[in-house]
């Protein structure tokens, strides 16, 4: 059974061993490397339209319609704001401090906690950067738990510094925790489970042991000419769902007939992608998100995304809820699936097809 990090150690390309240019030293213009053509062709993407007029759905989480809400946006959105969500924001506005503490430092601080050979923890680049061959505007700094032993190197003698990341990152990630198990139900029951079956079911879809979560932060520094440079280029996340904190705007979501929509910035509002596990899940009735991060002249923007999905080990394979429905794709384990979409990329989900 291969394990995550082998699932990345599996890509051909240039794996996410790619480090970050040093924006401060970029002057003027965007470097050749970074200099990105539009439509490379992924997810079949002809319709490179921006649309900023379209709001995308906002989910009342107290509404007692909720579960109703939440069917109608992961069908036809498969992306949408939550408000009401429980987190607390001062522990948001912590978080963002702690990360702008963290991407502030010189290039010589970060790298200290430079993610190893096909790892995932740290910082470090975008991995999908190899499947584009253009690197992204864009750095981050991934943690699975605690972060304290990246955050020992690169504050080794500021102790109190560690301890505010960390405490920070710990906080946030308990929070997420809550959150997605809150989601989690929400969204099985709205494919038809009935409240009261969710808790074994989940259970059992879980083999009672913990989620696998990644918490990320994401960078993107002022770009000298966003025309000519990417934040992250398209892609769909591999969780069951992810939640994502957007301090300015940047992230577009791709709709069939419409094209690519700006998701707006809302003060205390969370932003839920549906991932790939989750179109397996609903037996394709909710798709994944695809979705990018766009750059720009005047802000230095920060997302924080939380990845959610189940143990490594656990096969997922779709939920039949209709009498006589057959599955659409073949059930994986969550590694398995990483290793495929480490390969095929946009063509991972089809390429475990089995009904057409
Ligand atoms: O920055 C964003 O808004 C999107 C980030 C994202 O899609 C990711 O980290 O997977
Ligand atoms: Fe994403």
């Amino acid at each position: 059974m291969p394990s995550i990090r082998e699932a990345f150690a599996a890509t051909p390309l240039e794996g996410n061993r790619v480090f970050p240019i040093d924006f401060n030293s970029v002057e003027g213009v965007v470097p050749d490397s970074h200099t990105w053509r539009t439509n490379p062709g992924f997810y079949n993407i002809t319709d490179e339209r921006i649309i900023s007029s379209t709001v995308t759905p906002i989910i009342d989480l107290n509404n007692p319609n909720v579960v109703k809400d939440l069917e109608h946006a992961c069908e036809n959105w498969y992306a949408y704001q939550v408000i009401n969500h429980g987190v607390p924001l001062d522990m948001i506005k912590n978080l963002e401090q702690q990360c702008d503490h963290f991407f502030t430092l010189g290039m010589k601080h970060k790298l200290r906690a430079a993610k190893e050979a096909n790892g995932i923890t740290g910082y470090g680049s975008a991995h999908i950067s190899s499947f584009y061959k253009k690197k992204f505007w864009f750095e981050s700094f991934g943690m699975i738990g605690s972060p304290a032993e990246h955050c020992k190197k690169i504050w080794p003698d500021q102790e109190d510094q560690c301890f505010k990341f960390c405490d920070a990152m710990e906080k946030y990630q308990k929070e997420m925790q809550d959150l997605c198990t809150k989601l989690m139900k929400l969204v099985i029951n709205s494919l038809g489970m009935r409240s009261e079956d969710l808790d074994q079911f989940i259970g059992n879809l879980m083999m009672n042991k913990n989620p696998e979560t990644l918490l990320q932060l994401n960078s993107y520094p002022v770009c000298p000419d966003p025309s000519k440079a990417m934040g992250l280029g398209a892609h769909t996340d591999s969780s069951f769902f992810t939640v994502l904190h957007q301090t300015r705007p940047g992230l577009q979501i791709y709709k069939n007939g419409l094209g690519w929509v700006e998701v707006p910035h809302i003060e205390n509002a969370l932003v839920i992608f549906m991932g790939d596990l989750t179109a397996i899940l609903s037996n394709s009735r909710y798709p994944s998100s695809i979705h990018r991060a766009v750059v720009n002249q005047t802000y230095h923007r920060y997302s924080i995304p939380f990845f959610y999905g189940p143990p490594r080990d656990v096969q997922i394979s779709p939920i039949l809820m209709l009498n006589g429905e057959s599955p659409v794709f073949r059930s994986v384990t969550w590694d398995e699936f990483l290793l495929i979409k480490a390969t095929k990329f946009d063509k991972a989900l089809e390429s475990i097809r089995i009904l057409s």
